[in-house]
Formats: C-alpha cells, sequence, structure tokens
C-alpha cells in the first residue's frame, strides 16, 4: 500500500484555480483545505494583483491560499506574496529559483516520460510537498488529463500532491491507488473555465471523505 503522507485517513484538498468571490465562499463553505490562485497571465483563469487581494483577503484563518506560477518574475512573486500563504512553482523553476521564494512553496512536476521522482524530490529539497500532474507537450499545467498513477513510487521523500484531472467521479479510485498526502482539483469542479460550480466541489469533497472512511 502506497503512503505518501496521508494523515489518519483525512486526504487534504486544494481546489485551484478560483476567480470569484462567491466561489471562493463556496469552497471554504465546503471545507476546502487550500484555495489555489492563478497567477499566470497565459490561464484562463489568471487574476492581476488587485483580483489576488479581493479573493485572498475574504479566506478565512485556517485556510491556505496558494499562488500558482509559471516560470515568473521575482517581482510579481514578492508583489502577490503579501496575499498569499504558499507558493505553487508549475513550471521550469529550478530548485535556486524556489528556494529564493519569500514564502513556503511547492513544486509541480508534470509526469513527462523519464521523470525520476525520487532524484526531483532529493533536487527539490526544500519543498513542503510535491504536486504531481499530468504532461502536455507546451502546455504547463491545468489540462483536465489524469496520468497514470501506478508510476508514483510506493514513498517518496516529499508528501505528494496528486493532480490532473481529477473529478468526483475518480477522485476515490485515485486516493485509493495512490494515497495522496492531498489532492488538488481545477477543471473537475468547474462550469466552465475559472467558473467554479459549488454542487461539483461538495460532490468532490463527499467523493474524499467516502475515500477517507
Ligand atoms: O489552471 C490553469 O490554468 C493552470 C495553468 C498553468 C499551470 C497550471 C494550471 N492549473 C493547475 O493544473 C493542475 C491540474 O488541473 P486540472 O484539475 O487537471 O484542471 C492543478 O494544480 C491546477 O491548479
Amino acid at each position: 500500500m502506497p503512503e505518501h503522507g496521508t494523515v489518519l485517513g483525512r486526504t487534504r484538498v486544494k481546489f485551484c484555480g478560483l476567480t470569484r468571490p462567491g466561489d471562493v465562499d463556496a469552497a471554504v463553505a465546503t471545507g476546502a483545505d487550500a484555495l489555489g490562485f492563478v497567477l499566470w497571465p497565459g490561464s484562463k483563469r489568471a487574476l492581476d494583483l488587485e483580483r489576488l487581494a479581493a479573493l485572498a483577503d475574504r479566506v478565512p484563518a485556517f485556510v491556505t491560499r496558494v499562488g500558482l506560477f509559471v516560470d515568473p518574475d521575482p517581482e510579481l512573486v514578492a508583489r502577490a506574496a503579501a496575499h498569499l500563504d504558499l507558493l505553487q512553482f508549475h513550471g521550469e523553476e529550478s530548485p535556486d529559483d524556489c528556494a529564493a521564494a519569500p514564502r513556503p512553496w511547492i513544486k509541480a512536476l508534470r509526469m513527462r516520460d523519464g521523470l525520476d521522482l525520487a532524484a526531483a524530490a532529493r533536487a527539490y529539497g526544500g519543498a513542503r510537498a510535491l504536486l504531481l500532474d499530468a504532461y502536455r507537450p507546451g502546455v504547463p499545467g491545468g489540462t483536465g488529463e489524469t496520468f497514470d498513477w501506478s508510476r508514483i513510487p510506493a514513498s517518496l521523500a516529499k508528501p505528494v500532491i496528486l493532480a490532473g484531472g481529477l473529478s468526483a467521479a475518480n477522485v476515490a479510485e485515485a486516493i485509493a491507488a495512490v494515497r495522496p498526502f492531498a489532492v488538488d482539483v481545477s477543471g473537475g469542479i468547474e462550469s466552465a473555465p475559472g467558473r467554479k460550480d459549488a454542487e461539483r466541489m461538495a460532490a468532490f469533497l463527499r467523493a474524499v471523505r467516502q475515500a477517507d472512511a
């Protein structure tokens, strides 16, 4: 049985790509542990700093505000960090790039062929966790695609956050297969890019809790 840091059967849940105040409130009410805000301008879910502040500043204590970056300008990271608890680097950032971050950080790794996860876990030694996402050439993330979960080793030196094409329909199977520390979902809880759906968020949380039970 793989073990990636699940604590007493409680898989953490991150909802990513929030763009609307009502979606933030619904995500918090549903019970999400972390909310992700996309600061990569190429995304349909991208926020500028003003919108980030408006959304992040309504998140209550004990819900983690995560900023998602793709090969960012350090100046952007520094300015956004005032509204964030954790940084998610989803591009080709080096371990040194990440280590210079002004907040705790996680590293997203896209599961391209030949990726050595054990070596990556060693290289990104300062990461609080590794987020594993599907690989599609030319697309940094948010593909809505799954990957072969059996490629994840049974144990890694870092907590695993499983991402990529998750939804209420497959998250229980994913948790049973990987036993991740957390799961991360964006497209699977949306009615359209950036528009979260309260029913889909609730269904996702229910599926996670049932898988944990
Ligand atoms: O959501 C985006 O637009 C995005 C852009 C660039 C990098 C990552 C992005 N999203 C993240 O990708 C994973 C998987 O998303 P999905 O559930 O398959 O839609 C997740 O961490 C998203 O936040």
